[in-house]
């Protein structure tokens, strides 16, 4: 075997009340990449495609390089490796664009390697190239899109993640108007003390959303679906928010969020004509404000990254 392709999937991370420790995996869309065994030593990327000529070829720069350098030093691998990029995800839009690219890439080479590793071992490099793309090593996008479905961070330190219970009929939808955010600055926005009333709602949603996922109890997944932590900050950044938040409930959809840092909006739903239906809706309000949007309805995906060709 000379060279392996994978898919990572695009991740909402967060989901309302769990920032920085909370996010799950969506279906179809997300980046791809094939990794090569290359004669020279060290990892190169030698092709990316769907980026409009915007990402960087430097392997300390690309989230693929960063996480595969990282990860050849952690197996002690000598040879080289050539990466190419296909780019599925928009940079800059809340559903882990940085994240799907790394994963794609320790996926596939990890198994061009004769699988060194298990695929929860392969995190910490993903989260390394997290750090260089938006500054903070979080592992709520990586971490769903390397092992799918809901993945709760317990503690970063040390690193302690587990899968959780998806609900049968659980749909989303992504709502993502064509604007950007980028992480580093939607961080940037984020109080950096939470009150202690802040800090105890924050918790009962939490704690609220993992009993409802594995209660599969739909009514205590949307009483759960709040942030008073992130969102207040960065809601003012997405134009149109506070008025989807109001219509879509009215259609029966369980709640709305922002989906990572923005200014993409994730809608979880009890079926997909609900989600399709709280979709609408949200384009009608970005219509109103003269926004284009890009709709996605998906169930969650269970399986995070996976090979798709081996040659
Ligand atoms: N393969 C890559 N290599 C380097 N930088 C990347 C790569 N893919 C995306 N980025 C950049 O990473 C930065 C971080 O944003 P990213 O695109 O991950 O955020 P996002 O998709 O908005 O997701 P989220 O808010 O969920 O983290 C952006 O500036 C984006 O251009
Ligand atoms: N938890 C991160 C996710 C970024 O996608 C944040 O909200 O900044």
């Amino acid at each position: 075997m000379k060279k392996v392709t994978a898919f990572a999937p695009a991740t909402v991370a967060n989901v309302s009340c769990g920032f920085d420790i909370l996010g799950f995996a969506v279906e179809e869309m997300g980046d791809k990449v094939t990794v090569s065994l290359a004669d020279e030593p060290g990892v190169r990327v030698v092709r990316i495609e769907g980026d409009g000529g915007r990402l960087p070829y430097e392997v300390d720069k690309n989230t693929c390089g960063v996480a595969l350098k990282a990860f050849l030093a952690a197996i002690d691998y000598k040879g080289g490796l050539e990466v190419e990029l296909y780019k599925g995800l928009p940079l800059g839009s809340g559903m882990g664009s940085s994240a799907a690219s790394s994963v794609a890439a320790l996926e596939a080479a990890n198994q061009l390697l004769g699988n060194p590793l298990d695929k929860k071992a392969l995190l910490p490099f993903a989260m390394k190239a997290e750090g260089v793309a938006c500054g903070a090593e979080h592992a709520d996008n990586v971490a769903p899109s390397l092992l799918g479905g809901f993945v709760l961070i317990r503690s970063y330190h040390p690193l302690d993640v587990t899968k959780l219970h998806v609900p049968k009929g659980l749909y989303c939808a992504l709502v993502h108007p064509h604007l950007e955010l980028n992480t580093a600055d939607s961080r940037s926005v984020l109080r950096q003390q939470v009150p202690l009333k802040d800090a105890i709602t924050q918790s009962g949603n939490i704690a609220g959303l993992v009993a409802g996922l594995y209660q599969e109890d739909m009514g205590l997944i949307s009483r759960s679906l709040q942030d008073v932590i992130a969102e207040p900050s960065r809601s003012v950044l997405i134009p149109g928010f506070d008025e989807i938040k109001s219509a879509i409930k009215e259609v029966g959809a369980l709640g709305v969020g922002i989906s990572g840092s923005g200014p993409t909006t994730f809608i979880l739903a009890p079926s997909r004509e609900v989600a399709e239906r709280a979709s609408e809706i949200c384009q009608e309000v970005f219509d109103k404000i003269g926004l284009e949007v890009d709709l996605y309805v998906s169930a969650v995906n269970t399986k995070g990254t996976y090979v798709i060709n081996k040659a």
